[in-house]
């Protein structure tokens, strides 16, 4: 018999019989008996589709037929992937890309750090003076923020893109013991040279909060170039800071994930890094989501 493990429909008996119970993971499923199941699973999943797993059940015998069917329940449980890279890497464009295809939360730890600052809080101006040297920002601020946001309902649901975090290990342990795993880590890699480049004529459109490069992305309207504002640690000076402390940390946060590690080739155009991206997400579904079909 196969087991839910190998995510595959099984055995159908002429007379009741117990599914061992190691083959249970989910409570029995009362549904009216079917003489075909068909689980079938569309080939792409698009923003408002969340991705399935199998979880083994027992549908309960028709009236008086007399059979046992053990079957495979469906139970929603969305993708977690995390995203790392050195500054400028291109982590905020993949994880648009990666948002408007799989329909995942973005959560960036840089982008809430930001929200904090702008929000003049107490924490946001802490975060600020670690941030204009390049340096992490303390535990105790980024931990509790991200946690907070993970357990957010529409990341409950919809499952989650972290982007920067986690940048050490303790990071990585106090995500860990909140109950976070996530499915894949994937890592955008790219020459020195080129991210420097990347930061120091990066731009942000804070209307459409759309990304700019002056050089290689510019704004296609004057209108848009006048109102284009820089990241306040997007200059060469603090952008090599923070290339340091990416290289001191990013080891020891990979050995953490080598496993479910990707490594992605982030030197292309968008479209082939996503390209890359979206062929790791799209296996990684077919591994988690591989549904079969089960005749009565
Ligand atoms: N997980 C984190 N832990 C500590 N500090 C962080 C974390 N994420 C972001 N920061 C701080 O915010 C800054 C900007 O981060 P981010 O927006 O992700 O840009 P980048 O990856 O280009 O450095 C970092 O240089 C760091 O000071």
């Amino acid at each position: 018999m196969a087991s839910c493990s190998s995510l595959n429909f099984t055995a159908i008996s002429s007379k009741p019989q117990k599914p061992p119970s190691s083959s249970i993971s989910s409570p029995p499923v009362q549904r009216p008996f079917t003489s075909h199941l068909s689980f079938s699973k569309s080939s792409s999943l698009h923003s408002d589709q969340t991705l399935f797993r199998t979880h083994c059940g027992i549908l309960p015998p028709p009236n008086g037929a007399g059979f046992v069917v053990f079957g495979c329940a469906r139970k929603a449980d969305p993708l977690r992937i995390m995203i790392s890279g050195a500054p400028a890497s291109g982590k905020g464009t993949q994880c648009e890309l990666i948002t408007k295809k799989y329909g995942l939360v973005h959560i960036a730890a840089g982008d809430l750090l930001r929200a904090e600052i702008a929000a003049g809080s107490e924490n946001g101006k802490k975060a600020k003076e670690y941030m204009d040297i390049g340096k992490l920002v303390p535990d105790e601020i980024v931990v509790t923020m991200v946690k907070e946001r993970l357990n957010g309902p529409d990341s409950q649901e919809k499952g989650w893109l972290l982007d920067g975090y986690p940048r050490s290990s303790s990071q990585a342990i106090a995500l860990k013991e909140f109950g976070f795993q996530p499915d894949l880590f994937i890592l955008l890699e790219v020459p020195e040279e080129i991210l420097v480049e990347r930061v120091v004529g990066r731009r942000l459109d804070p209307i459409t909060g759309k990304i700019y490069h002056l050089k290689y992305s510019p704004p296609e309207t004057e209108e848009i170039a006048t109102r284009l504002t820089q990241r306040f640690d997007d200059t060469e000076e603090k952008v090599k800071l923070r290339l340091q402390t990416h290289h001191q940390n990013v080891e020891a946060v990979l050995s953490m994930y080598k496993d479910i590690t990707v490594k992605v080739n982030g030197s292309g155009s968008k479209q082939e890094v996503f390209a890359q991206i979206d062929g790791a997400l799209t296996q990684l579904e077919q591994k988690q989501g591989k549904l079969g079909t089960v005749v009565a």
